[in-house]
């Protein structure tokens, strides 16, 4: 009962569609049954009714006249008999005669409450004339039309009723067996479909014909089936995409650039995770904001407006924006970044958003100007470069054709300044230069410019002079301002300098020439004994163009195997014994002829070109002792002359070590001849130099010993064997008590430091006699044989008894 009324219910809410097919069948087949029947019984109640009508027309074609004629005999008789024969046909039930004038005869009865049909008949008598004889009213009874047709009503619709239901079951089923329940697989497989169950098709059960194959429920399956394969693909694709946008979010979002993306309105849509590191505003506060009004400092809103407006300008025309602005952080600090600004375009092409990516370049930007103040002016002394200067140079030199006015060039060249940068050091050269260039600005207007040109090289700009003499006055007070003196290293130091002055445009109206004349003046001005200043004079040029000219031959003097050495013996005082010989380079050019180390080695030094030049001489001279040894079998040292620069060369031991193996030379056998001004420069890498040559073997000596500061403390310091007195002290031994003195005192003083002395510039006998008298170790000088080349030496040391 339960389950009826579910069924009841659901088919008045939302049956199952064979239930709502049977009501309708049921409906529709009943309306038309109860039509089809009506119509039936209709016309069988009208069949019944034209009978009863057809029995009247009997009767009137059949009894009228005969019951005329029984009249007109009046025989009654006849009459009854006639009449009862009326009466027994069916459904007659009641017969009036009324006869002319005023009888009447009744035969029957009429039912009571029945109903009934009535004709009335005419009976007439046809003679000469027309007789009225009366008229006879026959009654019929209906009431077995109706029962027929009540019985037939009953009959009918119950017979229809049933064929319908029957049918209509029938039909229910095979609806429900060939369609409705594939319907139901549908819908439930439709209602359990979701995403977790996409690989599992749709099939109904039913036999896999032909038929079946093409009819519509398989072609729903199909489509349901495609759908879900459609499905299927569409989300592998979906979730393909997915993993992608999710990669292409977390690389915008964890991406070293900082990203912004803008609606089309250039409202922040996004920023990434580095735009809050690099600006310190958070993704929420900053969304819905012009990227240009991001930071709250109004100043830096007034100088975006023009510029994000420029922006937008260039991304609309060009596509792309690109370049360098200056951005404030949260905390008000401001930075360098550089943006590139695109369009975002949907597939049409039109621009749905901006995107924007920042670099911070702060770091660059420093670096940048850093260079750019690297690339203009000295670190040292913070003054215009050189490039700077030439700068200024053109401008007054601009400026002084417009207004007719001078300009004065001045070159300036600290005396001696490589002397005390290798004696004193790097640090204490370093204070000098800072020093010179604060006396040296001192002296000047703000107009001027005073520039350092490299080592201890100055240039002053003096613009707008009315005349030359002005470069004078300003050249006297820089001399007046160099003269008192520098404290360097705890050591008051007397540093003076050279000036060379040239004139615009009375030398040149060219500031190369310009230049190049200041420089020969201040050669000068060297020349006249420094401290000095010189203007320029046209004959300047030519010393000027050889100090130009040697440096460039001197170049290639290496390659041209320009480069010769010559050797010095140096012998035991005592006996007069070669014990070694000292390298001494000389350069023989072509066209200078025989050109001695004094004139070429500072400019070697100045111009770096000492160390190429050094290791040639260290190599060669190695070679030279190997092959005396082969010519004479005894060993013979070799002493070779080093420079400062050379020294400090980073590869200087590999150099010397190289010679060594690439000779075959001892290393005992050679001796490095360092200059006094060399142990002054006290530092870490010269005492481990030092002690990485000694510890290979390499004999070191102190050469111009005396020359310099002196400083025997230091001797102790380092590992020396040998101590050169300079030439000048011996030279006066015979002449000046004092240089003799000196001499014995350095001689004593080197033996208790366990030192060996040699003497150089031993020209007279009695010189070596002192020197025997007083234990010098070694003799050098023209007295025992003036500096050889190889092939003289090597003569010398076959006819000189005492060398071998
Ligand atoms: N860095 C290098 N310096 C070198 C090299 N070769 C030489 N020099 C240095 O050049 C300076 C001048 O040298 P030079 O003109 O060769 O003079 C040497 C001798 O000729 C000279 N001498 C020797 N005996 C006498 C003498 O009795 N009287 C006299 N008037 N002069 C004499 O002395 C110079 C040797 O000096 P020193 O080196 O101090 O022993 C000179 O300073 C050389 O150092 C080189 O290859 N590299």
């Amino acid at each position: 009962m339960q389950k009826l009324l579910t069924r009841l219910q659901r088919f008045r809410t939302g049956s199952p569609l064979s239930f709502r097919l049977l009501a309708y069948i049921l409906l529709f087949s009943s309306v038309f049954t109860l039509i089809s029947s009506a119509i039936q019984i209709y016309s069988d109640y009208r069949k019944d009714l034209s009978q009863i009508d057809r029995r009247m027309m009997v009767v009137e074609t059949g009894y009228t006249s005969s019951l005329a004629r029984s009249l007109w005999a009046l025989d009654q008789k006849l009459l009854q008999t006639q009449l009862e024969g009326i009466l027994s046909l069916p459904d007659i039930v009641h017969l009036r005669l009324k006869i002319e004038p005023d009888s009447e005869l009744v035969m029957g009865e009429i039912p009571r409450n029945a109903q009934t049909t009535s004709h009335t008949f005419k009976l007439t008598h046809q003679g000469d004339e027309m007789f009225s004889l009366g008229q006879l009213t026959v009654t019929a009874d209906l009431r077995r039309v109706f029962s027929d047709m009540r019985r037939k009503v009953v009959l009918v619709l119950t017979t229809q009723f049933l064929k319908t239901f029957f049918v209509s079951i029938l039909i229910i089923w095979i609806f429900q067996y060939f369609i409705a329940r594939h319907l139901t697989t549908m819908a439930n497989y439709a209602r359990n479909f979701s995403l977790n169950n996409l690989s599992d098709p749709l099939e109904l059960d039913r036999p896999d014909t032909q038929l079946n194959r093409n009819d519509e429920l398989a072609q729903v399956t199909v489509a349901i089936n495609q759908m879900r394969e459609r499905l299927n693909d569409d989300l592998e694709r979906q979730e393909r995409d997915a993993q992608e946008i999710r990669k292409f979010s977390k690389a915008i979002e964890q991406s070293p650039s900082s990203v912004l993306i803008c609606d089309r309105q250039w409202r922040i849509e996004y920023a990434n995770q580095k735009f809050s590191q690099l600006t310190g505003y958070d993704n929420a506060v900053i969304c819905g904001k012009h990227p240009g009004m991001v930071s709250e400092d109004a100043q830096a809103h007034r100088e975006n407006r023009q510029l994000w407006q420029s922006i937008r300008l260039q991304v609309q025309r060009v596509g792309v924006w690109q370049g360098e602005i200056n951005s404030v952080r949260k905390n008000g600090e401001r930075f360098w970044e550089q943006l590139i600004v695109t369009p975002i375009k949907n597939s049409k092409g039109d621009a749905t958003g901006y995107l924007i990516l920042g670099e911070d370049i702060s770091i660059r930007k420093r670096y940048e100007q850093q260079l750019l103040r690297q690339a203009n002016y000295d670190i040292l002394t913070g003054l215009p470069n050189r490039m700077l200067a030439l700068d200024r140079l053109k401008l007054a030199l601009a400026q002084a054709r417009r207004e007719s006015s001078l300009v004065g060039v001045m070159f300036l060249d600290l005396d001696n300044f490589k002397h005390i940068n290798d004696t004193l050091g790097h640090d204490a050269g370093d204070n000098l230069l800072i020093e010179a260039a604060r006396r040296i600005s001192s002296c000047l207007r703000g107009t001027s410019t005073v520039a350092r040109l490299g080592g201890d090289e100055f240039l002053v700009i003096l613009p707008g002079l009315t005349g030359p003499e002005a470069t004078s006055q300003v050249a006297e007070r820089i001399l007046k301002t160099f003269a008192p003196p520098y404290l360097l290293n705890g050591q008051e130091v007397f540093v003076t300098t050279s000036i060379g002055i040239s004139i615009f445009p009375n030398d040149s109206d060219n500031s190369g020439t310009l230049l190049q004349h200041a420089d020969a003046a201040m050669y000068q001005a060297k020349h006249k004994g420094k401290s000095a200043y010189a203007h320029f004079a046209p004959e300047m040029t030519e010393v000027s163009h050889e100090r130009l000219q040697m440096e460039s031959l001197m170049r290639r003097a290496l390659e041209q195997k320009e480069f010769e050495l010559y050797y010095q013996p140096i012998v035991r005082t005592e006996s007069g014994q070669l014990c070694s010989a000292e390298a001494l380079l000389r350069w023989n050019n072509p066209g200078m002829g025989m050109v001695m180390p004094d004139r070429f080695i500072p400019l070697a030094e100045e111009t770096g070109l000492i160390t190429p030049i050094g290791e040639w001489v260290l190599q060669e001279a190695c070679l030279a002792a190997m092959r005396w040894k082969a010519s004479t079998g005894t060993d013979i040292g070799i002493s070779v002359n080093v420079s400062p620069r050379q020294f400090r060369d980073p590869g200087f031991v590999d150099t010397v070590m190289n010679a060594l193996d690439a000779s075959g030379l001892p290393p005992q056998q050679l001796e490095l001849e360092i200059t006094e001004r060399l142990i002054l420069d006290n530092t870490i890498e010269t005492a481990d130099i030092l002690r990485q040559l000694d510890q290979s073997g390499i004999r070191l000596s102190v050469d111009d010993f005396g020359t310099g500061y002196s400083a025997l403390s230091y001797l102790k310091s380092y590992p020396f064997d040998t101590l050169k007195i300079d030439k000048s002290f011996v030279q006066d031994v015979m002449k000046e008590r004092e240089d003799a003195s000196l001499v014995k005192a350095i001689i004593n003083m080197a033996h208790s430091l366990g030192l060996r002395v040699i003497a150089e510039g031993v020209e007279e006998e009695a010189q070596t006699h002192f020197l025997q008298h007083e234990g010098c170790d070694y003799s050098q000088g023209y007295f025992y044989s003036r500096p050889l080349p190889e092939n003289e030496f090597q003569q010398w040391l076959k006819t000189n008894h005492r060398a071998l």
